[in-house]
C-alpha cells in the first residue's frame, strides 16, 4: 500500500486560538521528548569534541601578518595598555569576553556533580551568549568549593574578562561568593541562577498575575527550594511588591519553620510559625507556586488544592516539580510554565543573560545592579505584550502566538529580545552612574545589535519554520543507506516531512536496529517486491507513454519500474509523494536523469539549472550554475539567472546579482567576458527592476568602495550582493567547493532549479546534516508548487497525523 490513503477521521488542529496554540505547542514537546540520551551524546561528541572553539579575529597567514599579530608587533599594544589600562579594551578582546565560571556544585537540578561534569552547561552557555547575544566566552571550571579560596581565584581573572558569569554554585555559597566580587571587582559579575532567574520569573510572574487578575501584594505565595534560584525570585518579587508574610518556603529538610536550628541567616527570615506544615498544607488555596529545587515533587493533588487562577512556575530543570501535562491536566484556569524550551510559556535564565550582559558590556558597566535588573524584567514583560513577529511564530510552527496563558514571557528566538532588553539594561546603568561609556545614538545602537545575530541563523530558521508549517511526503530513494536513515528520522521526529523510505525492508529495518534508529513509523516501500507489482504497473504505463518516442520500448519502461529513481520519480509525478530526495550513492548524471524523463521542466524553462546557498558570515550567498550546465550561452545564463532570482526571492530575500567573469564591465574583449555581459542585457530587458550588473570579478562584487570609486554607474554601488551567477559550470563547481572547503561556509545543495516538481539531487557522500537541510527545501519547494492550501493535499498529510498519534 502507498501512503495516500486520506483518513477523513483524523481531526486537524483548529478550534479556538488558545487549544490551538496549546496543542500545537504539545506536539512539539512531543517531538522533543524522543531526543534520547544516545543521540544527546552523539551530538556532544561528534567532530570536534564540545560544542565551541576558538577561532582568530585578524589575518594571520602571512611572515608580516604574524608579526604584527605576535612579535614583534604584538609588544605596542602591550605598551599602550600599560601606558593606559582603558586601552586593553581598544586592543584586545576583553570587551566583549565573559567568562561562564562554575565549580560543579548545584548543576541543574543535577546537584553536586563536580566541576568536570558542569562542562558540558557551561560550554552551553557560551552558545547562547554566541548566538543571542554575540558575546564571546571563555567557560572556566574550578575545582574549588571553599567560598574564599574560589572568591580569590575568580578575582584574579579580572584582567581577562569584560563580565563574569557565575554559574550553578550551590546556596549558600554563591551569596557570599558573588556580594566578595561584587565588592572587589570593577566589572560586571552576575550570579545567573539567582539573579538571571528572579529577572525573567518576575517579568513572567507580572503578566501571569495580570491575565489572571491577581495583585501581587496580594498574592499568597508557595516556594519550593530555598537555594540560589529561590532567595533570589522571592527577594525581586519582594522589591516588585510582594508581601513577606505571604511567602511560605520549604528546602529538602521542610519547611522553613522557626524552630528549625539548622537555618543559615537568609533561610531564617523567611522562617514562619508553622512546624507541622508540609507542601501539600500549603499548597491549598495558595495563589502562586515556585518551584526552583528538584523534579517531580509536586502531585496533581497539591495543583489540584491551589487557589482559583493558580500560577505554577515549575522550573527546576531539566525535569520540572510537576510535569506540564500533569499541571493543565488537573486545572483548566492554571497559568503553567516550565523552564523548559519544548513547552509553552518558557521561564528560564537564557531569555535573560546574553542581553542583560550585552547591555552592560556596551557600556562598560562596573556592576549589574537593581536599576538594570528592573529594566530588564520591565522589557521582558512588556515585550511578551506585544504582536508577535512571524519569524517567531514560525519558528514555533505557530499562527498567531498572542499574550494570554500561554504565552506569558517571550520566546528565545525572538530577534526582538536583543534590540529591546540590551538597551534597556544599558540605559539603567547610564542613568544610575555605573557606565563608564555612554550611548549617543539609540536608533544606531538598536541597529547595530540587530546586525550582531546575523542573517544566516534567521534564514535556517524561517527555512526549517516553513516546511515544519506543512510537512510534505519525501520519498527518499537510498534509504538503505544509514546516513539516509538517520536524516529521515530526524525530518519526521522535527516534524519537517513524512519520509518514505524506497528499498529492501529487511536491510533498512537491520540497519536501523543496528544503529538504534527508530522506523517503526515511517513506512517502506521495495519496488522491486511483488507487493507493488500493480504499482509497478501502473507506474510503467505512465512511463511508456511518456518515453515511447524517446527509445524506450515497452518491455524497457515496465523494468525500469524495479529502479528506485524511477519509482520514486513516478510516485512525485502522480501525486503519491510531494517531493524525493536521491542522489547520494549515485553520481550526479544518472540520479537526475530519471526525473528529467518523468517530472520534466517547469512551463517555459528550457533547462534546469544547480544552485547552492552557502552560509557565510556575512550573511546567505546563492551560487549558480553549479551542477548542470556546462557553456551556457547568453540567453541561457539569462535563464538561469532569472530562476535563481525567483527562488532567492522564496527565501524572504531581494536578490542582488553579480554575473561574474574575469574582466570588469568590458575591460576585456573575449567571447566570454562578452558573454556575460551580454546576459546581464538580456535579464535587464526581461526584468527590469531586478538588480543585477556585470560581468565583473568576484573580488569587486564584495567591495562596495572600489566597485563606488571605480565604477560608480553600476546598479550594485551600495548593495550586498547576495547571489553569484559563474559564466559556466567548470567556475561555478569549483568555487562552491572551494568556499564550502576553505572558506568554512555552510553548504545547502545544490538545490534544483526548473523541475515541475520536487526532486532534489545529493552530492555523492553528503553528511547527515546536509541531507536533513535538503529535506526542508524539499518541503518548502512543494508547498510552493503543489498548492498545498487545497483540501485534497490537506488529507493526504492527515494519514500521516493518525501514524503519529497512535505512537504517541
Ligand atoms: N528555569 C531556570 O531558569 C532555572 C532553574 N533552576 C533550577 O532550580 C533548581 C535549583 O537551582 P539552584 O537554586 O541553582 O540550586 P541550589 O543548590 O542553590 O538550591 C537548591 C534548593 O533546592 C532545595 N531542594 C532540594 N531538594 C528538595 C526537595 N526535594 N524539596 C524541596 N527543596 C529541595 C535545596 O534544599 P537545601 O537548601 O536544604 O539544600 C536548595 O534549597 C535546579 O533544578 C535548577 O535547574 C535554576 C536556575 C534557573
Ligand atoms: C537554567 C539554569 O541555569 C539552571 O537550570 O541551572
Ligand atoms: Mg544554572
Amino acid at each position: 500500500m502507498l501512503p495516500t490513503a486520506p483518513n477523513p477521521e483524523v481531526s486537524d488542529t483548529t478550534g479556538d486560538a488558545q487549544s490551538c496554540i496549546s496543542r500545537q505547542q504539545k506536539n512539539a514537546a512531543m517531538d522533543i521528548k524522543k531526543l534520547k540520551r544516545e543521540e544527546a551524546l552523539e551530538y556532544h561528541a561528534k567532530g570536534r569534541p564540545g560544542k565551541i572553539e576558538v577561532i582568530p579575529t585578524k589575518e594571520a597567514k602571512t611572515q608580516r601578518d604574524l608579526s604584527l599579530a605576535y612579535s614583534p608587533g604584538v609588544a605596542e599594544p602591550c605598551k599602550a595598555i600599560k601606558e593606559n589600562p582603558e586601552n586593553i579594551y581598544k586592543y584586545t578582546t576583553k570587551g566583549n569576553l565573559v567568562a561562564v565560571i562554575s565549580n560543579g556544585t548545584a548543576v541543574l537540578g543535577l546537584g553536586d556533580i563536580g566541576p568536570e561534569a558542569s562542562k558540558p552547561v557551561m560550554e552551553g552557555k557560551g552558545v547562547l551568549f554566541k548566538i543571542f547575544a554575540d558575546i564571546d566566552v571563555f567557560d572556566i571550571e574550578i575545582n574549588e568549593k571553599d567560598p574564599e579560596k574560589f572568591v580569590a581565584i575568580v578575582k584574579s581573572l579580572e584582567p581577562t574578562f569584560g563580565g563574569i558569569n557565575l554559574e550553578d554554585i550551590k546556596a549558600p555559597e554563591c551569596f557570599y561568593i558573588e556580594e566578595q566580587l561584587r565588592k572587589q571587582l570593577r566589572i560586571p559579575i552576575m550570579h545567573d541562577d539567582q539573579h538571571g532567574t528572579a529577572i525573567i520569573s518576575s517579568a513572567a510572574l507580572l503578566n501571569a498575575l495580570d491575565i489572571q487578575k491577581k495583585k501581587i501584594e496580594k498574592a499568597k505565595f508557595v516556594v519550593n527550594g530555598a537555594g540560589a534560584a529561590a532567595m533570589a525570585c522571592v527577594r525581586l518579587y519582594i522589591e516588585l511588591g510582594a508581601k513577606y508574610e505571604n511567602f511560605i518556603m520549604f528546602d529538602k529538610d521542610g519547611v522553613l519553620h522557626k524552630g528549625r536550628t539548622d537555618l543559615d541567616d537568609l533561610k531564617k527570615k523567611f522562617a514562619v510559625d508553622k512546624p507541622d506544615w508540609d507542601l501539600a498544607k500549603a499548597m491549598k488555596d495558595a495563589d502562586v507556586f515556585l518551584g526552583l529545587s528538584v523534579g517531580n515533587v509536586v502531585s496533581k493533588e497539591m495543583i489540584k488544592s491551589m487557589a482559583k487562577n493558580p500560577i505554577v512556575f515549575a522550573m527546576a530543570n531539566p525535569d520540572p516539580e510537576i510535569s506540564y501535562e500533569d499541571a493543565i491536566a488537573v486545572r483548566k484556569d492554571i497559568i503553567m510554565a516550565t523552564g523548559r524550551s519544548d513547552y509553552p510559556n518558557m521561564v528560564n535564565n537564557v531569555l535573560g543573560f546574553p542581553y542583560i550582559f550585552r547591555g552592560a558590556l556596551d557600556v562598560r558597566a562596573t556592576q549589574i545592579n537593581e536599576a538594570m535588573k528592573l529594566a530588564a524584567v520591565k522589557a521582558l514583560a512588556e515585550l511578551a505584550r506585544k504582536p508577535v513577529p512571524d519569524v517567531v511564530n514560525l519558528a514555533y510552527n505557530l499562527k498567531n502566538l498572542t499574550y494570554g496563558p500561554d504565552y506569558i514571557i517571550p520566546k528565545p528566538v525572538d530577534p526582538r529580545l536583543l534590540s529591546t532588553v540590551a538597551p534597556a539594561v544599558a540605559k539603567a546603568a547610564i542613568e544610575t552612574g555605573v557606565a563608564q561609556r555612554t550611548i549617543d545614538n539609540w536608533d544606531e545602537y538598536v541597529l547595530e545589535l540587530n546586525k550582531r545575530l546575523g542573517l544566516d541563523n534567521q534564514l535556517m530558521r524561517i527555512i526549517s519554520s516553513k516546511a515544519r508549517r506543512a510537512p510534505k511526503r519525501i520519498v527518499f530513494a537510498e534509504a538503505d543507506n544509514l546516513k539516509i536513515i538517520k536524516a529521515a528520522s530526524i525530518v519526521y521526529d522535527e516534524g519537517i516531512g513524512y519520509p518514505i523510505l524506497l528499498g529492501v525492508e529487511e536491510d533498512i529495518k537491520r540497519i536501523a536496529e543496528e544503529n538504534s534508529i527508530d522506523i517503526s513509523d515511517l513506512p517502506i516501500i521495495d519496488p522491486r517486491s511483488d507487493a507493488y507489482a500493480d504499482k509497478r504497473e501502473f507506474y510503467g504505463q505512465i512511463f511508456f507513454q511518456k518515453r515511447q518516442r524517446k527509445g524506450f520500448n515497452r518491455y524497457e519502461s515496465f523494468k525500469r519500474m524495479k529502479d528506485r529513481n524511477h519509482f520514486g520519480c513516478m510516485m512525485v509525478e502522480t501525486g503519491d509523494a510531494d517531493a524525493m530526495i536521491s542522489g547520494l550513492t549515485r553520481n550526479y548524471a544518472d540520479a537526475i536523469k530519471p526525473a528529467l524523463q518523468i517530472i520534466g521542466t517547469d512551463e517555459g524553462v528550457k533547462n534546469i539549472a544547480g544552485m547552492y546557498l552557502l552560509l557565510t558570515k556575512r550573511g546567505p550567498l546563492f551560487l549558480a550554475d553549479t551542477t548542470i550546465n556546462f557553456n551556457p550561452s547568453a540567453e541561457e545564463l539569462a535563464d538561469i539567472t532569472l530562476m535563481v532570482a525567483r527562488e532567492v526571492r522564496t527565501f524572504n530575500l531581494t536578490p542582488r546579482i553579480a554575473m561574474l567573469s574575469y574582466s570588469n564591465f568590458g575591460s576585456s574583449n573575449s567571447y566570454e567576458a562578452k558573454l556575460v555581459a551580454e546576459a546581464v542585457q538580456i535579464v535587464k530587458q526581461r526584468n527590469p527592476s531586478l538588480i543585477i550588473d556585470g560581468e565583473m570579478q568576484a573580488s569587486l562584487a564584495f567591495n562596495n568602495e572600489i566597485l563606488k570609486d571605480n565604477y560608480p554607474f553600476s546598479d550594485l554601488v551600495d548593495q550586498d550582493v547576495n547571489v553569484l551567477i559563474f559564466p559556466n559550470l567548470t567556475s561555478g563547481n569549483i568555487a562552491y567547493n572551494l568556499l564550502k572547503e576553505l572558506g568554512g561556509a555552510d553548504a545547502i545543495g545544490p538545490i534544483l532549479l526548473g523541475l515541475k516538481k520536487p526532486v532534489h539531487v545529493l552530492q555523492l557522500g553528503s553528511s547527515v546534516r546536509s541531507i536533513v537541510n535538503m529535506a526542508l527545501i524539499a518541503v518548502v519547494d512543494a508547498q510552493m508548487k503543489c498548492k498545498l492550501d487545497t483540501e485534497a493535499e490537506i488529507q493526504k498529510t492527515k494519514w500521516w497525523k493518525k501514524r503519529r498519534l497512535k505512537k504517541n
